[in-house]
């Protein structure tokens, strides 16, 4: 099963659910909409413009599936072992601190994924599969001759708006996109096919500069931080990243940073013996700068790859948070002055809009350099990916769609944005 395919039907399971509030909208619009569209005959429709001024069109991916971080397929891996691909552009503030060595060209190009699978099933209603009420049939992409129309107007404008902002993408984003998806379009008749053909492009051209691998640096050994709140899918995480890693010829040593909490630690000690990574841990309550120490220096004389730190996440008490934090960072640079050269931030995607307020909290408590979106799957919430993009921009380095070690997947906008929004492969 290609991963598009795994995805989109797991994603489809969310927007089905974020579909169950469309009966009501549809049975809010106006009466003589469908009269109306009836009144205006089809020629006079004026043809779609090119893409709304305001948003450009969406441009081409910048970087096959096969360059975007570990995946699934072990074969499809981003991180070369030769060949490091270059850091991410990330937003000034959040500028991953210098390596000290230029990373390397970027790899060439691993042997391209396969091309997604053709659909073997029907698709099924996405977010706006109901909207135009017609289940199942309004879900199917290719456009029928006989596919109901609808006049587009303030109604079903808002209609839009509201499902967007149901499906988590917060308000603004919501409205810009809805307003973006109208251009050119009021007064007209258009497909439920139409609208979710442009609703797809227009979520890819803004998750496009956000999906981004994550780095991989000449610097040996690569410290990645990893933070994000309690249950966030740190632990999870790690364990597929370095599982991943690992079978990209990767040598990799975890820090089971997160001290206080004994079967944190167990948990990681689990995922470590599945990903054949070794786990260095520290008596409970014990002060967790100093086994990022001591893992830095083990990495160091091992000369592993990579050395991911997991981290506490504690919200409650913020301040505490934030000087073990700036504790850990102080620490192991004492032994690289460059380090950390990734800080992830791991967000739940089922906690929302929630996910915008952790990731204003974790930039103020550190660097973060990039995001790593989990529990994808089975959530009514994926929206809130887009919300971020539009208000943060900072990468998206990989999407967790499972508990099981291979669910983690490159961010792939389009896979992303036909998935939301219910298009087949
Ligand atoms: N469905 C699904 N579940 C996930 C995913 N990632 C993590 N989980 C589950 O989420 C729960 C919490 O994951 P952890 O990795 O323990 O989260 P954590 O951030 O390390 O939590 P703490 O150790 O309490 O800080 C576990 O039950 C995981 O199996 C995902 O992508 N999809």
């Amino acid at each position: 099963m290609s991963f598009f395919k795994k995805l989109r039907d797991r994603m489809f399971r969310s927007s089905d659910k974020i579909t169950e509030g469309l009966d009501a909208i549809v049975a809010e619009a106006p009466a003589d909409a469908p009269a109306e569209a009836e009144r205006l005959p089809e020629t006079a429709a004026p043809p779609p413009p090119p893409a709304p001024p305001s948003a450009p069109p969406s441009a081409p991916p910048s970087a096959p599936p096969s360059e975007l971080p570990p995946v699934a397929a072990p074969s499809e891996l981003a991180p070369q072992p030769e060949t490091p691909a270059p850091p991410a552009p990330v937003p000034e503030a959040q500028a991953a601190p210098e390596t000290g060595a230029a990373p390397a060209a970027r790899p060439p190009a691993p042997a391209p994924a396969p091309a997604p699978e053709p659909a073997l099933e029907p698709a099924r209603p996405g977010l706006l599969g109901r909207l135009f009420g017609k289940g199942e049939d309004a879900a199917k992409p290719a456009p029928r001759a006989d596919e109901p129309r609808r006049v587009m107007d303030d109604a079903m404008l808002e209609s839009l708006e509201e499902l967007l902002i149901q499906a988590d993408m917060g308000v603004d984003t919501a409205l810009r996109v809805a307003a973006n998806l109208a251009e050119g379009r009021m007064g007209r008749k258009v497909t439920a096919t139409e609208i979710r053909k442009a609703l797809a492009d227009e979520v890819a051209r803004i998750m496009e500069p956000v999906a981004r691998p994550m780095p991989i640096y000449p610097k040996r050994p690569q410290v990645v931080l990893i933070v994000g709140v309690n249950g966030s899918g740190k632990t999870t995480t790690i364990g597929k990243l370095a599982s991943q890693f690992r079978a990209a010829g990767k040598s990799v040593v975890i820090a089971a940073g997160d001290t206080f909490r004994a079967a944190a630690v167990e948990q990681l000690q689990v995922w470590g013996q599945r990903a054949g990574v070794p786990v260095m841990t520290a008596p409970e309550g014990s002060d967790p700068a100093s086994l990022a120490f001591d893992a830095l220096t083990r990495a160091q004389a091992d000369g592993a790859d990579l050395l991911m730190i997991d981290t506490a996440g504690r919200l409650q008490n913020r301040a505490d948070l934030m000087e073990e934090l700036a504790k850990i960072v102080r620490v192991i640079r004492k032994k690289d002055p460059d380090a950390p050269h990734n800080t992830l931030l791991v967000l739940d995607a089922t906690t929302g809009q929630n996910a915008i307020s952790q990731v204003e909290t974790f930039r103020k408590l550190a660097d973060v350099t990039g995001l790593v979106m989990t529990k994808l799957d089975g959530t009514a919430k994926g929206g809130v990916l887009v919300a971020l993009a539009d208000k943060f921009g900072l990468p998206i380095h990989a999407i967790g769609v499972g508990e099981q070690i291979d669910d983690l997947a490159p961010f792939d906008p389009q896979d992303f944005a036909r998935a939301l929004v219910g298009l087949d492969g």
